[in-house]
């Protein structure tokens, strides 16, 4: 089921479908910003609710207001958004003087893993974005029927801090959730499956209400070399994007195969060293790579898939990494590719996030794991009106509790395969919930 809901402006009112036919189509308008005009850090222009961030190394599309939000939910969670954001775009009336990927009008979106989750699916049209990329740097503003001037755009006044956070299980405690890695790994050695990403979750209390631009912040600074993304209460940095399409041209980071990095360069050094040469890791990897590889291969005319992976180094671990990139095949006559959207549905869920084969993964996930993993694992990102975009795949996140903003859920998961310790998984899935827990320390 799909709910495309219009989000009054303040004083205006709820609006009834009708009043938005009224109301008229998508008008959005794109003007130039002196980038020197912006602060550094695109997120410190974020009002105090929090608004919709995706951004890495200062470029991206932060915004707020909520024009529009298309609901959807089950298999079908990706299909009915797209078909919405498409019917908008058909009638919207845009004027873009910018005309870079994230200039015109743009809708960020968050996914749940599952198609049986409640937390289904959500599109966000907001009111204001404001992006950077390269030398050039722009405000949208949207609205129905008509064009609204772009608002000022200072820094807001700095987050406060969470207060003192604790801690509790979530659904497993560290114990039940290394029964629950042992019953994979007789799975797996039993024959059933060759790989399976198990997670868990924890959550966190905070002594003050979250301000989620502290965490965004800190995520940010900290993690640079990830996207660090806010949409609808799910907040992180993740360091696997799961595509970026542009222009016909499509990029993806694989991740998979981990290890704690120590603190000290040089014995980092020789972890990166043994984690490149690691048979389980490696198997781990192969897995993911091969899952995104199969499932891109149809769409695209040529594919790019390194022979090796690299590794990439975080603050917190040191991870497995291969860059994939295809030219998308243009479609019958009309030459139109699949959307961002379109891909990161066909795409979702790969191996580093579900398992090989996918369906015996998704139920050994559902059978073990003892929890609904909701938006964590699953697309998150931003697309715009000619469908290209960027879906990361939300990991390193946490989801805020729309009715208390004192709690807050974490997520951290590890690759299954037959080699895998549960105590060395537990400690893995630890080293993930560090970029959370510290972006949450005052
Ligand atoms: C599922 C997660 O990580 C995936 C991405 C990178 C490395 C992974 C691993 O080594 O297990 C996981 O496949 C997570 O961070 O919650």
């Amino acid at each position: 089921m799909t709910v495309v809901r219009t989000v009054p402006a303040p004083g205006v009112g709820p609006l009834s479908p009708l009043r938005r036919a009224v109301a008229g189509p998508v008008v959005s308008r794109t003007v130039a910003v002196d980038p020197a005009n912006l602060p550094g850090d695109l997120l410190r222009l974020l009002p105090a609710e929090g608004g919709l961030a995706w951004v890495r190394r200062g470029e991206g599309v932060v915004a707020w207001g909520e024009l529009l939000r298309v609901e959807t939910d089950g298999a079908d969670r990706f299909a009915d958004a797209e078909d919405a954001w498409r019917a908008l775009m058909a009638t919207a009336v845009v004027r873009d003087e910018v005309g870079v990927p994230g200039s015109g009008p743009v809708a960020f979106g968050s996914f749940a893993f599952a198609a049986g989750s409640p937390s289904g699916g959500v599109l966000v049209v907001p009111r204001v974005v404001v992006g950077r990329r390269g030398g050039a740097a722009w405000v949208t503003t949207l609205d129905l029927g008509a064009v609204s001037a772009p608002p000022a755009l200072r820094p807001t006044d700095a987050p406060a801090a969470p207060g003192a956070v604790t801690y509790d299980d979530g659904a497993l405690s560290a114990e039940g959730w290394q029964d629950a890695v042992r019953r994979a790994v007789e799975a797996i050695r039993a024959g059933a499956l060759d790989k399976v990403v198990l997670a868990r979750d924890l959550l966190a209390r905070t002594g003050a209400p979250l301000d989620p631009r502290w965490v965004l912040g800190r995520l940010a600074d900290d993690y640079a070399s990830c996207w660090t993304f806010a949409v609808d209460g799910l907040l992180g940095a993740t360091p696997e994007l799961l595509l970026r399409s542009e222009k016909g041209l499509v990029t993806s980071r694989v991740l998979a195969g981990t290890i704690r990095r120590t603190g000290d360069d040089e014995a980092d050094m020789a972890r990166a060293a043994i984690l490149a040469h690691s048979s389980k890791d490696l198997e781990e990897h192969e897995y993911a790579v091969e899952s995104l590889t199969r499932a891109l291969g149809p769409f695209c005319s040529s594919t790019n898939v390194p022979e090796t992976p690299f590794v990439l180094h975080l603050p917190n671990v040191l991870h497995l990494a291969t860059d994939v990139t295809g030219v998308l095949r243009a479609d019958g006559d009309a030459h139109v590719h699949p959307t961002s959207l379109g891909l990161a549905a066909a795409l979702h869920p790969t191996a580093a996030v579900a398992g090989t084969p996918t369906d015996a993964a998704c139920a050994l996930i559902g059978e073990v794991e003892g929890m609904d993993r909701a938006r964590y694992a699953g697309p998150v990102g931003w697309m715009g009106a000619d469908g290209d975009g960027e879906w990361g795949i939300a990991l390193r996140s946490a989801e805020l509790d729309p009715a208390d903003p004192h709690r807050l859920r974490l997520f951290a998961g590890c690759g299954i395969v037959a080699a895998s310790d549960p105590a060395a998984e537990l400690a893995e899935s630890e080293a993930k919930l560090e970029p959370m827990r510290s972006a949450l320390g005052s």
